[in-house]
């Protein structure tokens, strides 16, 4: 588990995060959300101990990590994965030794390693490019690599810092699926860095929204998208839905298995109603969504009970 409480850090006199809060549960796949600048990275640097901080604690399955030096903090490190949107490969080096290279750095016997290189090339479905240098891979193969060597040392934990922003749409699916396949077949608990929505959704169970160096909201991913904030509005860079004076604006929530809410709204209620903004989208396993609706103020009522006899999450906007 990785518990951060009150965590605050600056670089120089600024202030970058301040008073975050986050808990991550073995197994988790956790995001970590905001604009460009909110300080995700630099949380993220925290869990690792790449970055220290000078108030709160952060501990990693139990382990207060400010307090590790030298030797210890080498072998915490050594537990935990970490990915980057520059892929960081050895650019001279092969396939075979890029991932060969921690194992080589925490001396691990050889035959164990080239075992270990093996396994993890298979794990990543590029056993054919073992010979092969950075150079010579795409994107997303480049990616895979730096995956199975961020998982040379058996780590619990793997931190991924914007993985797939560099990558086109399809192949950012099938890293997204092969990270689901880590931690669903190895147990691995991931926190991804994204400004990537659709990453999100994809396939992280919870998530923070950071905005300036402060966690906004955490929770389920679904909750919060469902549940929206102006934070989230920002982040999305919607538009307010204006508020006609004849108009009465609401939101409606389809959560899974609600199905059809829609059509069931025009059918039970025969009013005519707007869609201001809104659809359906695929949380993980499954699917839900959020409508704004606009329909006449003498309308409202009727839109009213049918909202609370079919026990539909709404709000006014
Ligand atoms: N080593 C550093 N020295 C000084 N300031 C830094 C350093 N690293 C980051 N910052 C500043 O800290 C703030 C948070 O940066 P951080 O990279 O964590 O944000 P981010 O949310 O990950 O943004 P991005 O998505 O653009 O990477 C920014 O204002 C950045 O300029």
């Amino acid at each position: 588990m990785i518990e951060i409480k009150e965590l605050y850090k600056s670089f120089g006199d600024k202030p970058v995060l301040s008073g975050i809060n986050v808990t991550i549960g073995d197994g988790d796949i956790y995001g970590l959300v905001g604009i460009s600048g909110a300080g995700k990275s630099t949380l993220l640097r925290c869990i690792n101990g790449l970055e220290t901080f000078e108030q709160g604690t952060l501990r990693v399955n139990g382990t207060d990590i400010s307090r590790l030096r030298g030797a210890e903090l080498r072998k915490f490190r050594s537990g935990i994965g970490m990915i980057f949107q520059q892929f960081s490969l050895l650019e001279r080096k092969t396939v075979y030794e890029n991932i060969m290279f921690p194992m080589k750095c925490y001396n691990y016997k050889k035959a164990e390693a080239d075992a270990r290189v093996h396994e993890l090339l298979r794990l990543v479905e590029l056993s054919d490019k073992i010979h092969s240098r950075p150079n010579q891979l795409s994107g997303g193969q480049k990616q895979r690599v730096a995956i199975a060597r961020a998982l040379a040392m058996n780590p619990k934990i793997l931190l991924c810092d914007e993985a797939t922003s560099a990558l086109d749409p399809n192949i950012t699916n099938s890293i997204l699926a092969l990270l689901k396949k880590i931690n669903q077949e190895l147990g691995i608990t991931i926190v991804i860095v994204t400004h990537q929505m659709e990453v999100v959704k994809e396939v992280c169970t919870d998530m923070a929204l950071l905005s300036k160096g402060e966690l906004k909201v955490s929770g389920s991913v679904q909750d919060i998208f469902l549940g929206r904030s102006e934070v989230l509005d920002e982040l999305l860079g919607l538009p307010g839905t204006g508020q006609p004076e004849d108009k009465v604006v609401f939101e409606i929530v389809q959560r899974p298995g609600q199905n059809d809410l829609l059509s069931r709204f025009a059918t039970a209620t025969g009013i005519r109603f707007e869609v201001v903004w809104g659809g359906l989208d695929r949380y993980a396993e499954s699917i839900a969504g959020a409508f704004t609706l606009a329909v006449d103020k003498d309308d409202f009522p009727k839109a009213q009970t049918f909202l609370e006899d079919t026990s539909t999450e709404w709000r006014r906007v």
